[in-house]
């Protein structure tokens, strides 16, 4: 694992798999590559110099080739260069040449393995290495096909264990192969496993219960960081029940479809609760997720960083909007540090990934590992709510300048064009607005070679407050609880959850609309309707909790309110035992009608 900020890859792929290529593309977004060349390119053979000439070709004039067969002294010399290694079976088949390795007696590649393995574990940018797979083939027929096929397989194993990241290309696919669980190869290379997410207490009222970490039910158990971004199928809410609701709101004591969209979001929450009528909402609970960016540095907020820190105090002590508004519905408030620059009290940083995020102008937010761990923290601290009776969530963000990797990760994903989606955040000015759109362009630059891969796009360009956001987003909808989303940088983090947890946006509700011109269009691309548009642009959870009495009220409406029947009152036809006609409410929440 990468120590710093760039992500080791490791590409391995059948003859003709599409490997190289897809290893170039991991790269795409940098301007300047080295290709280091490990193979013979002046040859007798005149088929293979046509194949690196191919491979050369479709490398453009970003790449810098560098011919050697030291690879671990050239990853050593220049630790920062993006770079990509094409491939690890020619280098191979040069080392057994240059070591007599095809002979009889056994050569031992151990030195040489761990000398670059050491190499690729403190290389610093972003590396690429292509490898043969060579393992699912037959056993070759002869004693030096053999012992090249052990080496490989040897070798590509202690590689994916020093490499954050290894895929598997197979005719074009691409298929991420999850980190495994053993502490020691067989190629003796220890394998650096992150510590799991400890389950602890949540809490950050003192007030409040906490659950006892060795008792508190998971499900599925505590989430392992090592696969965090993979989620088990999410289910709908209950249709049964969404019908059920539809049919109970025709028999109250109100002209049919007379609450607007009060009526679908009592549908709505009835049908994520399974039951009709809902339960009143007990446990309306608040996760604040702070984090700091290294974006902030270059001016995109009207606040310098130090205000994260100092906010993040604020809301644990109960001073701000977003606890002045949980206050009201009798809402929990928890906040958790997931990357502020600063120490905060052991309470609040129990999560903490790392000290703010890197600058995604220019660097990974993230390394893959750390958006692993992000993912898991969120994950966890959801099922911790829910373990603990929360019966309602709503996801809240506190971090400057964090309106621009939100702004990033709309644009990407719903392929929109910088100044389409740059907004004021904290109220910038003019000059203020120009950096922060070419932070934005910059960053979607970084952001667009990931844009089918959630886990990688989190990492580029999210941060860890972001990505913790996701995987508390989505792992709400696993737990089938309901959510209310916030304004455009949990939305920003909402449109990610959707994408690895398909299914995942009918357990939310939009509480409003910001004032932040992206967070119309993710909305929009969510297929969410916000409830209220008050000209909000504040974030922390304020839109969602903003909109909480209305969701509190569907509740008791739908329980609590008499019917026709039972209050003697006549219906349209004058009828009191008949529930009148009418149609529900055109404006559906989240589940279909
Ligand atoms: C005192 C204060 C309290 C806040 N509460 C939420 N935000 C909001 O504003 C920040 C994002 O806007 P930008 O990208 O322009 O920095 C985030 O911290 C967000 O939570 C606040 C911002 C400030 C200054
Ligand atoms: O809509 C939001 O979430 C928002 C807007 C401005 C500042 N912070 C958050």
């Amino acid at each position: 694992m990468s120590a710093t900020e760039g992500t080791s890859t490791l590409v391995l792929g059948g003859v003709r798999s599409g490997k190289s290529g897809h290893g170039e593309s991991l790269l795409q977004a940098h301007r300047e590559v080295r290709y280091l060349a490990t193979g013979p390119t002046t040859s007798s053979d005149a088929e293979w110099v046509a194949r690196v000439a191919a491979h050369r070709q479709r490398r453009d004039e970003r790449y810098t080739t560098v011919e050697t067969t030291d690879i671990a002294g050239a990853l050593r010399s220049d630790p920062h260069t993006p770079t990509l290694l094409d491939d690890l079976g020619t280098w191979l088949a040069a080392k057994l040449d240059e070591l007599g390795g095809w002979d009889q007696e056994p050569v031992d590649l151990s030195k040489l393995r761990t000398e670059l393995c050491a190499a690729i574990s403190s290389f610093a940018g972003d590396l690429v290495i292509i490898s043969p797979e060579a393992g699912l083939s037959l056993v070759p027929p002869t004693p030096a096909g053999r012992r090249f096929q052990d080496e490989l397989g040897t070798l590509n194993e202690a590689v994916a264990a020093a490499c954050e990241r290894v895929v598997l290309v197979v005719a074009g696919r691409v298929v991420e192969l999850p980190a495994a669980a053993p502490t020691v190869t067989t190629s003796g290379v220890p394998v650096v496993v992150t510590p799991p997410v400890q389950p602890a207490t949540v809490d950050a009222d003192p007030e409040s219960a906490r659950p006892d970490p060795d008792t508190a039910p998971h499900a599925g158990g505590p989430v392992d960081p090592t696969d965090a971004e993979v989620f088990p199928t999410v289910d709908t809410p209950d249709l049964g029940v969404a019908r059920a609701a539809r049919d109970r709101h025709l028999t109250l004591t109100k002209p049919a479809g007379s609450l607007g969209r009060m009526e679908d979001i009592g549908v709505w929450l009835a049908s994520c609760q399974g039951v009709c009528p809902p339960r009143p909402v007990s446990a309306p609970t608040v996760a604040v997720f702070a984090g700091d960016h290294g974006v902030a540095r270059s001016g995109v907020s009207a606040f310098p960083p130090e205000v994260t820190a100092q906010m993040v105090a604020n809301i644990a002590a109960g001073g701000a909007a977003v606890n002045v508004l949980a206050r009201r519905s009798g809402a929990t408030v928890h906040v958790f540090d997931m990357s502020v620059d600063a120490e905060t009290a052991p309470e609040v940083s129990r999560f903490k990934v790392r000290r703010s995020s890197g600058d995604l102008t220019s660097t990974d937010a993230l390394t893959l590992a750390e958006a692993r761990m992000a993912l898991a923290a969120g994950r966890a601290i959801a099922d911790e709510l829910v373990d603990s009776g929360a019966d309602l969530l709503i996801g809240g963000e506190m971090g400057i300048g964090n309106t621009t990797p939100a702004s990033v990760l709309i644009g990407t994903l719903c392929r929109r064009e910088p100044v389409e989606i740059v907004g004021r955040g904290t109220g910038i000015d003019d000059a203020g607005w120009i950096r922060k759109t070419a932070a934005i362009r910059d960053g979607m630059r970084r952001a667009r070679p990931h844009v089918h891969d959630p886990l990688s796009l989190l990492a580029s360009v999210a941060g860890a407050d972001l990505t913790a956001l996701a995987g508390f987003l989505a792992q709400a909808a696993v737990r089938r609880t309901p959510v209310i989303i916030d304004g455009m940088v949990v939305t920003a983090a909402a449109m990610v959850a959707a994408e690895l947890a398909p299914g995942a946006s009918r357990w939310w509700l939009a509480g409003h609309r910001s004032v932040e011109p992206a967070h119309a269009i993710a909305l929009h691309h969510l297929d969410l309707e916000p409830v209220l548009d008050l000209s909000m642009r504040l974030g922390e959870g304020s839109g969602a909790l903003a909109a909480l009495p209305l969701v509190l009220s569907a509740a008791d409406i739908l329980s609590t309110m008499a019917t026709f029947d039972e209050a003697g009152v006549s219906d349209r036809d004058g009828d009191p035992s008949a529930a009148p006609a009418g149609e529900p409410s055109p404006t559906a929440v989240a589940v279909a009608p």
